[in-house]
Formats: C-alpha cells, structure tokens, sequence
C-alpha cells in the first residue's frame, strides 16, 4: 500500500487524470476559474488525505521494524539460522513457506505487493535442524526511484540472512529478466553481502510438461557468487520438498558456521580410511583447518550433528589443539 500512495504523490498519477482534466477543459471553454478552483482544491485535499496516509503506513512500518528487531535479536540468541525466501512478486514464495512450515498464517495471493511485512516461521526439518524461514516482499522491475526505499526496508533483514532461497516462477515466459532483475535489487542493498548462499528454488514445475524443467534450467543458469545450487519444486503439489531441505542443510553446513559443531580432531595416521571420508567432500564434513602433525592430521572441522557423533573419540581440547600445532 505505502510504495502505491507514494507514487501516486510524487507523480500525481490518477488524480491527474481525475482532477487535472477538469480544470485544462475547463478555462479553454470561458467557465473555467470555477471548474478549476474546484478540481485544484479536490486535488489538494487528495494529497493531503495521501500524505496523512503515508505517514500513517510510515509510523507501522516503523514499528514492524522495531518488532522485528527485537524478534531478530530473539532469533539471533537462540541462534538459529535465518533462511529468507526472495524472488520475483508471484513467484511463490508465500505459498513455498506456508507449505515448509504447514501453516496457513502466511497469505499467499495471486496480487502485487500482498507481502510488504516478512513473515518467519520456524521450521524443523527431519534430520533435527530447526531453521528460521524469513517471507520477503516480491521484487518487480523498474521499481520507481521513490519505492526503492520503502522496499528495501522490507528487505533490510536479507542482509542478515545466513541463505536466501531465490523462488522463481519458471512458468512465466519471463522467468530470465525475473531473475536478472531480482539478483540486480539484492546487489543494490546496502550492506549485501554478495557471497551471501543463494539456493535457485525454480518453482511451479507442476505447470510445466515432462523434461521441460530440465531444459528451462539450463537456459535460467546465471553465473553469480552466491549462487551454490538449484533444487525444482512445486510449492502448491508439495514436490521437491525434501531436495530442498537437503540442500539448504547442506549449503548451512557447507557454506556457514550453522554446521552446528566446530571440532578441534587429531586422526591419526593409522585411521586414513576415516580422514579419506573426510576429504571426499563429504557433505557432513566442512574442513576449515588441517596440519600434519608427528601424531595425525590435527584439523579444525565444521560437522553436522551426525558427523560430530561420530568423530566424538577423535575430538582432543582447545590447549591440546595449541599444543600440537606448535610442536
Ligand atoms: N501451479 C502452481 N501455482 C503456484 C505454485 N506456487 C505458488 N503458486 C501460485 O502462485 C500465486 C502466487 O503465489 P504467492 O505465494 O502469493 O507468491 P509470492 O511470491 O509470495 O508473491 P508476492 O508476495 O507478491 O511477492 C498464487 O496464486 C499461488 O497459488 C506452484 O508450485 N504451482
Ligand atoms: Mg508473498
């Protein structure tokens, strides 16, 4: 709503239209100054009536923020990591976190602009991790200078997001621009970190015929940084869920320090079989640090909680570790 009534202000679109006209016709045709004065003053109201309105929808928008930075401080303590839901307006987004997390809270409309306030929704995934889920306004192409703001203090918390789940509608003949112009905004925003993980959610499959999927995704690629990987789903039929909850608790281990256990291990040399596994790009396993050492590879690892179970024997203390690596 605020991003409309702004730019119906700044560039009087509509009104215009309503009580501009009136006037122009009028002082061509002699009885003009009363038609004039009247449309000159209904149009002074309107703004008036606008700008009490804007400043309306300025003062909630505040205090989402302020909720929402004290529900990001919450989050944060638990510290849990936030994975926000991006893409293009339609995209699905709402329908994809309301199917994640089963709830039916979040609203899901085929209209412009239904989410100007993120939503989060906690979700556990099956393998125990709980992530928090962020719904984000939908981006749109060439957004007037005026709107740019409004949208980006929706999207301030994108900033602090640990993974962005890049929802696409690959139904829309337009998907390509949708996508170029979605990573050009997220580029745009003050302090984004470009590396910042992006999963490509390529949405709606349903909509499409056997194999089509496939052949739009190749022609969708686009070579960006953060971008580490692609799941398709359809959010409405429920298809490609638990593709998706794989990669993002691969890309949290793999990509942030959300693979929940950092471990100081020395293996030694006798357990090559073990340190091989390691190595071989485990998804489990994130090396950060490896020495060899006279007694074993002493290494610093980031490991899911399974891998962390496993590598318990291995694990030796903060003053060993320092020890070890200055012998
Ligand atoms: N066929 C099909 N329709 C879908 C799918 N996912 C979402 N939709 C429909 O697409 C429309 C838009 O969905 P939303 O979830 O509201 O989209 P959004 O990305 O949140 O949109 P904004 O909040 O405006 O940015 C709705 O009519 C959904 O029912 C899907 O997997 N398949
Ligand atoms: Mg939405």
């Amino acid at each position: 709503m605020l991003p409309r009534l702004r730019y119906y202000l700044t560039t009087g679109a509509g009104m215009e239209a309503q009580g501009g006209s009136v006037g122009a016709g009028g002082s061509a045709s002699g009885g003009g100054a009363y038609l004039k004065g009247k449309g000159e003053t209904q149009l002074q109201m309107d703004r008036t009536l606008l700008k009490k309105r804007i400043s309306a929808c300025m003062k909630q928008l505040e205090e989402v923020r302020k909720v929402r930075a004290r529900q990001r401080d919450r989050h944060n303590s638990l510290g849990l990591p936030i994975v926000s839901l991006v893409g293009y307006t339609n995209a699905g987004k709402s329908t994809l976190m309301n199917a994640l997390a089963q709830n039916t809270e979040v609203k899901a409309k085929d209209r412009l602009f239904e989410t100007l306030d993120p939503t989060r929704r906690s979700v556990t995934w099956p393998g125990g991790r709980t992530v928090m889920l962020a719904d984000t306004v939908g981006f749109i192409q060439r957004l007037p200078e005026q709107l740019v703001a409004g949208f980006r203090a929706t999207l301030e918390e994108v900033v602090e997001t640990d993974l962005i789940l890049h929802v696409v509608d690959v139904s829309s003949p337009t998907a390509a621009q949708q996508i170029a112009s979605v990573l050009k905004t997220l580029k745009r925003l003050p302090h984004f970190k470009p590396s910042t993980p992006q999963i490509m959610v390529y949405n709606k499959i349903d909509k499409l015929e056997g194999g089509k999927a496939e052949e739009l995704e190749q022609s969708l690629s686009y070579p960006h940084p953060g971008i580490i990987g692609h799941v398709q789903v359809s959010a409405l039929q429920g298809i490609g869920f638990t593709a998706l909850a794989e990669a993002i608790e691969d890309t949290l281990i793999k990509h942030t320090d959300f693979g929940a256990n950092r471990l100081k291990l020395l293996i030694p040399y006798a357990d090559s079989a073990l340190y091989s596994q390691m190595k071989s790009g485990d998804q489990q396993v994130k090396i950060n640090f490896e020495e060899p050492t006279s007694d074993g590879y002493l290494m610093e690892v980031t490991a899911s909680p399974t891998a962390a179970r496993m590598l318990k024997d291995f694990e030796v203390s903060e003053e060993d570790f320092e020890l070890i690596s200055s012998m």
